[in-house]
């Protein structure tokens, strides 16, 4: 199976050689707020018989914050980054205590990996998660990943991990992403209205026009909602993982591939690189560069690098290294890439050409403002 994914059909997703199960900070809680024991037994229990049958199984668990609230005495999620940040520091510890206990009962280790979106970006750091990830599938561990919350500031921030969970599906070259939340599929309109219904399979996003993605439950423990799953199932599918949407009770059936939930079909394209990916879904670029008509066309025709010459505005703050838009003259966004200087620094560049600013500036200066490498089209 391995990198040809399972396919265009859910019965082969009991095959899947490695998968990602992500589960909601909705699924993991009880009514009341705490965090819910017998969802972590039951979810060890499914992982556990599924790494018994051979699979490869990574866990991205949510649940760190709403862990921490009951210590700090906070009956509702903290609004505040800051809160958010120590309740997920109390949190974590307790959460994955709770897993490794349970993981424990089938003789096997759980190890915590604790990412940045920030990690994903970067080469180094991006490989080395790859590697060590790698690893601990090797030697039979159970790898559990969530966001690094206490040093992800807002600019940098997944907030759910929705997002994450396609990421690190991507990274590891896993088959199938399964997402487990409080509902049991993805529904044309509200869940709690008896109009709306189940859709079953989603062969493509245009599938979902028209649908009525709303926001978190009313408890509001989760974050992102509807929005951000079919976002991650997007990004997944796209870099040919097959998506399963279903909730927490029925991640079994769903690994067995059943017909619950909703299933996305993934692409059969070749899989596009994890910085493409992390450019194409990051959240908005840092600023914007505004291109003339013939840079456009360089960019998103010939795939070429964007050059000082074809620059006329700058827009925002930057740093150099920062996610930013590359922008039309009439404002649409055509692409997104990894600028190679300050905002400030820009001005004096545009318009001129490499060999111009070879001769007067110095070489450090014919650099490309976004290299072909660094970039992708929107
Ligand atoms: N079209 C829809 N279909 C299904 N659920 C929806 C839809 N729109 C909004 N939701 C809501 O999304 C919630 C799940 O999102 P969220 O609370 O972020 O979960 P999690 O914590 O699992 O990430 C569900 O409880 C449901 O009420
Ligand atoms: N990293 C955060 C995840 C935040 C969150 O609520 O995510 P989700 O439930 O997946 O929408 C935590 O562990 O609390």
């Amino acid at each position: 199976m391995g990198s040809q994914g399972v396919g265009q059909t859910r019965s082969a997703i009991s095959q899947a050689r490695r998968v990602v199960v992500k589960v909601g900070s909705s699924s993991l809680t009880t009514p009341e707020g705490g965090i819910d024991h017998d969802r972590i037994r039951d979810l060890a229990d499914v992982l556990a018989a599924r790494r018994a049958a051979g699979t490869e199984v990574v866990l991205v668990s949510s649940g760190a914050v709403a862990a921490g609230m009951a210590p700090l005495g906070l009956t509702r999620r903290p609004r505040d980054l800051a809160t958010q940040q120590a309740a997920a520091s109390i949190g974590q510890g307790l959460l994955l205590a709770r897993y490794t206990a349970e993981f424990a009962r089938h003789s096997l280790t759980a190890a915590q990996i604790l990412l940045t979106a920030d990690d994903l970006m970067r080469r180094a750091q991006y490989r080395n998660a790859q590697r060590a990830m790698s690893r601990l599938l090797e030697i039979g561990a159970v790898p559990i990943v969530n966001e690094n919350d206490t040093v992800a500031t807002h600019e940098i921030r997944f907030g759910d991990n929705d997002r994450l969970a396609a990421l690190v599906a991507h990274l590891l070259r896993a088959d199938v992403l399964v997402l487990l939340t409080d509902v049991d599929a993805l529904y044309d309109g509200d869940p709690s209205l008896p109009t709306s219904s189940r859709i079953s399979r989603v062969d493509s996003p245009e599938d979902l026009a028209g649908v009525d993605l709303g926001s978190t439950n009313r408890r509001g423990v989760g974050t992102g909602g509807m929005v951000t799953k079919v976002e991650s199932a997007r990004i997944a599918t796209e870099a040919g993982v097959a998506t399963v949407l279903t909730s927490a009770a029925n991640a079994r059936a769903a690994l067995d591939g059943e017909e619950v939930g909703t299933f996305f079909v993934p692409a059969e394209r070749r899989r596009p690189s994890s910085r493409q990916l992390w450019l194409a879904h990051a959240t908005a670029g840092r600023g914007s560069v505004v291109l003339d008509p013939g840079a456009v066309r360089a960019v998103t025709v010939r795939k070429a690098s964007l050059l000082p010459a074809g620059v006329v505005k700058v827009e925002g703050d930057f740093s150099a290294g920062d996610p930013v838009d590359l922008r039309a003259e009439d404002g649409t966004i055509v692409a997104r890439g990894l600028v190679n200087y300050d905002a400030s620094e820009i001005p004096e560049l545009m318009g001129r050409s490499t060999r111009w600013l070879a001769r007067e500036l110095g070489s450090e200066y014919s650099r490309e403002i976004v290299h072909r490498d660094d970039l992708v089209v929107l």
